[in-house]
């Protein structure tokens, strides 16, 4: 089987990437512009024979043959999606677009990585996948969740007009180790911040709600997913959920008990509330998250103090 992964180089891409390459019978190819991505985040795998790694941008066609695609490329912190709204929207549609021509010449699977964003600022609580969403769709987040939702329209209408084998995830707050230290999002900023001893940002009002899934329980969902016969959207989340306040006194209490908590000032269109409904994930995949989030925080702090040279003392 070769596979090919688009944003291969990012957090989420780099971890499937190694579950990828256990089975000696896979070949990966990974395409990223290393926008937020970075080499080092598959050094483990460069020279490795079954192992590919292309500088290329997905807004622009790309040539190769593989059986299946997993189609991550996107900017995902909200910092970095915002900066180029055009270039994000550019990659969600053009780039979809590109990767469904490419699924379509081969016949390959292809699956697509959407988001909970796609709920918008949601009405419903906790959310299914039958539910439309409530997206402002002129707003400074719409190059994100207007363009994912743009992309899983073309991923049903490849579907249904060619016949296409799609695959949709809909990826709750994803964390873990390799995530970028100056990520912007919240556990990456909160686990720096409470190892640089620098006060932990709540941004206002901080009772806003995200439910935080471990990097290894999605990696997993993602391939249960590309192996089963459903189409999707299948949230794929852990529903355990967390004000950002909770969240700030988890870190404090399990990281460093000293570090003060600051309240700063929001974005636009932040949404309040936050929670995945995976009863479709259980039934489907028979797949549900098993690392909490009070056992997370530490696997990512092991990571980030390596990174951040400062040991635990
Ligand atoms: N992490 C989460 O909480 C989360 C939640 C929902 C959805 N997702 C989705 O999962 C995917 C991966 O997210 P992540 O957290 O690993 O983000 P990330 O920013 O770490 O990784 C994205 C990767 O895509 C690459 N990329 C961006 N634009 C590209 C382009 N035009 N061409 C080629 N490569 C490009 C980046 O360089 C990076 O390597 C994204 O599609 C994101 O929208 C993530
Ligand atoms: O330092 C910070 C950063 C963020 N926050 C708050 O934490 C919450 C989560 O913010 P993040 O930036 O981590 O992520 P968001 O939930 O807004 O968006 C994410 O949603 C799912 C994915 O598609 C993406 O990874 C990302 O867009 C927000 O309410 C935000 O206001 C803080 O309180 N402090």
């Amino acid at each position: 089987m070769r596979i090919l992964v688009t944003g291969g180089a990012g957090f989420i891409g780099s971890h499937l990437v190694d579950k990828l390459m256990e089975k000696e019978k896979n070949e990966v190819i990974v395409a990223d512009n290393y926008f937020t991505g970075s080499k080092d985040n598959l050094k483990k795998w460069i020279g490795h024979p079954r192992f590919e790694l292309i500088r290329h941008d997905i807004s622009r066609p790309l040539f190769v043959e593989v059986d299946q695609i997993y189609h991550l490329a996107c900017p995902a912190s909200p910092i970095f999606y915002k900066y180029n709204s055009v270039k994000t929207i550019k990659t969600n549609v053009m780039g979809t677009l590109n990767m469904l021509g490419l699924a379509k010449r081969l016949r390959a699977r292809i699956l697509f990585t959407s988001t909970s964003e796609v709920y918008g600022d949601p009405l419903e609580h906790p959310q299914k996948e039958t539910y439309w969403g409530n997206v402002n769709p002129i707003g400074v987040r719409s190059c994100y969740d207007e363009g994912k939702r743009m992309a899983e329209t073309l991923m049903f209408d490849y579907y249904r007009q060619y016949g296409i084998e799609i695959r949709i995830a809909r990826i709750f707050n994803t964390y873990g180790p390799r995530m970028n230290i100056d990520d912007g999002r919240v556990v990456s900023n909160f686990i720096a911040q409470a190892i640089r001893n620098e006060p932990l940002t709540v941004q206002l009002p901080g009772t806003q709600t995200r439910s935080f899934c471990y990097v290894s329980d999605l990696v997993d969902g993602l391939t249960q997913l590309m192996e089963g016969t459903d189409t999707g959207p299948i949230n794929l989340g852990n529903p355990g959920e967390f004000t950002m306040n909770e969240l700030a006194k988890a870190v404090q209490e399990l990281i460093n008990p000293k570090v003060q908590i600051s309240e700063v000032e929001n974005t636009p269109d932040d949404p309040r509330q936050r929670k995945p409904d995976i009863t479709k994930a259980k039934e489907v995949l028979g797949w549900e998250p098993k690392v909490n989030l009070h056992e997370g925080i530490p696997l990512m702090e092991d990571d980030f103090r390596r990174r951040l040279g400062v040991p635990r003392t």
